[in-house]
C-alpha cells in the first residue's frame, strides 16, 4: 500500500476553533487532500471550550497529567462543547471550504469499546478499537469523518477521552497514518527548539526531565503507542504553520516524527 493510499487521520487541538483563519486554511488544506484522492479522518479536541463552558457554568476545571478530570455533573457541559459546539464549527468550516463533512464521535456505530480508565478521573474513558465499517463507508463515499472524542461505555455512560487517544484508536481502526496538529511546531527542547525526531528512550529523558509535561506528554505517549504498533512514524505538528500544512498536502514529513 502507498502512502497515499493509507486513511491520513489528523487530529486537531481545542486552540484552533478559536481561530478563525487557521479552520480555514486547515479545511483548505483538507480540500486539497481529499481532490488528490487521499482519504481524511479529522479527530478534534476542545480543551479551550470546556474549559470556557465549564467558567460559565460556575465549575472549575481540575487536570491530572494532563486528562481532565470530569465529575459526573460537568459530562453534559463537555459533552456539549466537544460532541455539539466543537463538532458543529469544525463542519461548518468544512462546508465554508467545500469539503462534505459527516459529524460523529467515538459512541457512534460501534466504533469503539469505552470503560472507566481510572475511578480518580471521574468519567474519563478509555476506549479500544472495535468496529471500523460505518467510518470506511464514510471515507469510501468521499466524505471526510469530523469525530469528537466522546464516547459511550456499554453501561450508556457518557465518557470523555482525551482526543489525542481518541485519535490514535481511530488510526488503528483504519490502520491509517497518524498526525497530531496542535498549536506549537512540535516537541521543543528545553531552549524552545523543534525536536526533529524522538524514539522512546529520548521521551523517556525528556519527561523525566520536566521537559514534555501536560497536553504534550499525554500526546507524545499516544503518538508512540502508535508509532511502535504499526512500525511507522507520528507526526506531532502545528496546524498554525502554513507551511508545515503545504509540505502535509505534499505528503512530506513535517513537525517532530516519533519512531519506533
Ligand atoms: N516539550 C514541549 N514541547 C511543546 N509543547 C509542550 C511541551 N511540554 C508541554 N507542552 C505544552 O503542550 C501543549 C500542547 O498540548 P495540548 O495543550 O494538549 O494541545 P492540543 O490541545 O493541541 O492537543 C503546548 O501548547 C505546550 O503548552
Ligand atoms: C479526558 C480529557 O482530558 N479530555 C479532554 C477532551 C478534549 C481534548 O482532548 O481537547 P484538546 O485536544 O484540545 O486538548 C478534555 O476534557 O479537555
Amino acid at each position: 500500500m502507498s502512502t497515499k493510499d493509507k486513511v491520513l487521520v489528523l487530529k486537531v487541538g481545542g486552540a484552533l476553533m478559536q481561530c478563525e483563519m487557521g479552520m480555514a486554511r486547515l479545511m483548505d488544506t483538507a480540500a486539497k487532500m481529499l481532490a488528490q484522492g487521499q482519504k481524511v479522518v479529522l479527530v478534534h479536541g476542545g480543551g479551550y471550550l470546556v474549559d470556557e463552558q465549564l467558567k460559565a457554568n460556575g465549575m472549575d476545571t481540575v487536570k491530572l497529567d494532563g486528562l481532565r478530570v470530569t465529575p459526573p455533573e460537568q459530562m453534559p457541559i463537555i459533552a456539549g462543547a466537544l460532541a455539539g459546539m466543537s463538532n458543529k464549527i469544525l463542519q461548518a468550516a468544512a462546508i465554508k471550504a467545500g469539503v462534505a463533512s459527516v459529524g460523529m464521535s467515538l459512541a457512534d456505530a460501534n466504533l469503539v469499546d469505552a470503560v472507566i480508565k481510572d475511578e480518580r478521573l471521574g468519567l474519563v474513558g478509555e476506549v479500544s478499537p472495535k468496529d471500523g465499517s460505518y467510518i470506511n463507508f464514510v471515507l469510501s463515499q468521499g466524505w471526510m469523518p469530523i469525530v469528537s472524542s466522546i464516547a459511550v461505555s456499554s453501561e450508556g455512560q457518557l465518557l470523555n477521552v482525551n482526543a489525542d487517544q481518541a485519535a490514535t484508536v481511530l488510526a488503528k481502526l483504519v490502520q491509517g497514518k497518524l498526525v497530531l496538529l496542535s498549536d506549537v511546531s512540535g516537541v521543543l527542547d528545553g531552549k524552545g527548539q523543534l525536536i526533529a525526531s524522538l524514539n522512546r528512550s529520548e521521551i523517556d529523558d525528556l519527561v523525566k526531565l520536566g521537559v514534555i509535561e501536560k497536553g504534550m506528554k499525554v500526546k507524545v505517549e499516544a503518538a508512540l503507542e502508535v508509532a511502535e504498533l504499526m512500525g511507522q512514524p507520528v507526526q506531532v505538528a502545528s496546524w498554525r504553520d502554513a507551511a508545515q500544512l503545504a509540505a502535509l498536502a505534499q505528503g512530506e514529513a513535517v513537525g517532530t516524527q516519533i519512531k519506533p
